[in-house]
């Protein structure tokens, strides 16, 4: 699974260089093949042709018999020899020993990475021919697609049994390939996609008139025929061409994406009362250097820390992390068990203080800012979001149904979270918290921090947000999740009682 983070891809582009080489070698390897071919060729033409001269004469020469003969066999057997010999064998057999040691897309990788694309689509409102022309919201990042790129984007979502997206890009990839010259894509293999896709989103009519197109450009088409007798049949049982109401149940989700795209803030009276101010904790060390502290939210209490994490401590962290990432996990709500899944897809590895100054440096600075014990904490959790890396709707604490969470480590449950941002995201990526409309984006360097539990230990549900998909850019961020033993002196519980106020 290389989708799931972009550190990951980079590895990729070796192995296409070395897939280039190969490739390269391979054609002067069979140019000069040819080249020999050639000249035997051009041999055997001209004694061909110095015998038509004189026939009787030519053969009457014995060293002209001789070399008839030869030229016929040994020579032949050469030429055969050359022709036979199969050279693509040896560079694939050379290819596949490289192979082990570089980086492999799997087709599950395709496939992810094409179900990424849908998501980023859908959540950003992009259009299909945009993002054909590789532009992201008016700025253009990448090369245009052919109707070819196109119809195997339809042919993931096929396989994923989405027609929503079979049809928008199968109808793009028809629509690139009129003005395509040489044509990367067989118009009928488009078409019976689109036909197919067509008739399960409900629009049978139409489906029978690309089916049409279809057994006009193959007339002999067995599925094609077959499904035309269908659809005509089908058209006549409910005497109706309308395509059905389909439910794409998305309702739920439209504000989640719209917070996504930076469209919903919070009312003005909620935006006035936020602060901005220089926090010291009482804390000694940091009166000459306090805390950049920003109120994002009041209950909860969201804060965003500035520079609370220097470039080389990033650079560190990323170091340490990129060659143990492993695809994150979620817990199974009724097992306890970790496992993967679809809604949350990024890379992540976990860091001890002991590994790194820089570690430790950066888990005390936590403590600095929360006033909140470490001791119980989780180790530092850095995560890589690859295209389309999201992490939907959650809360980081467990709920009370959740009887296996968090068991194993015996620190209680996840009283607050600092999020750090170890990168800026070109588009996309911002953190959003689905119920208080607001949305955090990456800035390089901070860090969110807010409390998951009310005092009385109770999860607070206004808590509960998620990380967009990256639409331009990669996404690292890094979180400490702090626990509630140890706390008791430091977050005083009882019902309802706000969280500590910070010392200005
Ligand atoms: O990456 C983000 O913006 C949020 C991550 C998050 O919520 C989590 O890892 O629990
Ligand atoms: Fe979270």
């Amino acid at each position: 699974e290389l989708y799931t983070a972009l550190a990951e891809l980079e590895g990729l582009l070796h192995t296409e260089h070395a897939l280039i080489t190969t490739i390269e070698n391979y054609i002067s390897a069979q140019e000069q093949k040819m080249l020999l071919l050639r000249k035997y060729v051009e041999a055997y033409m001209e004694q061909y042709e110095k015998a038509s001269e004189d026939v009787q004469a030519y053969v009457e020469n014995p060293i002209n018999a001789y070399l008839l003969v030869k030229r016929l066999t040994t020579d032949w057997k050469l030429v055969q020899n050359l022709i036979t010999r199969n050279t693509g064998e040896e560079f694939i057999a050379d290819f596949d020993e490289l192979k082990s040691s570089l980086k492999f897309p799997s087709d599950e990788d395709l496939n992810g990475a094409a179900v990424a694309l849908t998501r980023l689509q859908d959540t950003y409102q992009l259009d299909t021919s945009s993002l054909a022309k590789g532009e992201i919201n008016g700025v253009k990042y990448a090369t245009e697609l052919t109707a070819a790129d196109c119809f195997e984007l339809g042919r993931q979502s096929y396989t994923n049994n989405d027609h929503y997206h079979t049809q928008l890009w199968m109808m793009e990839a028809d629509e690139r390939l009129k003005r395509e010259v040489n044509q990367s894509v067989e118009r009928s293999e488009i078409l019976e996609y689109l036909a197919f896709s067509t008739f399960k989103l409900g629009d049978v009519g139409l489906a029978l008139d690309l089916t049409n197109k279809l057994l006009e450009l193959i007339p002999t088409h067995e599925r094609a025929r077959g499904n035309k007798v269908y659809y005509e049949d089908e058209i006549a049982k409910t005497n109706s061409v309308q395509p059905k109401n389909i439910s794409w149940n998305r309702q739920a989700r439209m504000s989640y994406e719209a917070l996504c795209r930076g469209e919903i803030s919070p009312s003005d009276t909620i935006a006035a009362k936020l602060k901005c101010r220089y926090v010291n904790n009482g804390n000694p060390f940091l009166m000459i250097a306090p805390f950049k502290v920003e109120e994002a939210y009041l209950n909860p209490h969201i804060l965003i820390f500035h520079d609370v994490m220097a470039d080389d401590e990033i650079a560190t962290i990323k170091a340490l992390a990129q060659p143990r990432f492993q695809r994150a996990t979620v817990q199974n709500f009724m097992t306890g068990a970790l496992e993967t899944a679809q809604y949350r897809i990024s890379k992540s590895a976990w860091l001890k203080e002991i590994e790194h100054k820089h570690v430790a440096d950066v888990v005390q600075r936590v403590e600095d800012m929360t006033g909140l014990t470490m001791e119980t904490a989780e180790e530092l959790q850095v995560v890589n979001y690859g295209i389309g890396g999201h992490y939907e709707p959650h809360y980081d604490f467990a709920r009370k149904e959740e009887a296996n969470a968090f068991k194993s480590l015996g620190t209680g449950n996840r009283i607050a979270t600092v999020l750090f941002y170890m990168s800026d995201v070109a588009q996309g990526g911002a953190t959003v918290f689905p119920y208080l409309d607001i949305a955090l984006w990456p800035k390089k360097g901070a860090a969110a921090f807010w409390y998951n539990l009310h005092s009385s230990g109770d999860g607070d549900k206004h808590t509960r947000h998620a990380a967009c998909p990256v639409l331009a850019g990669s996404k690292w961020v890094s979180n400490k999740w702090i626990h509630e033993d140890g706390q008791q002196f430091r977050r005083p519980c009882g019902l309802e009682r706000p969280p500590p106020e910070y010392t200005a």
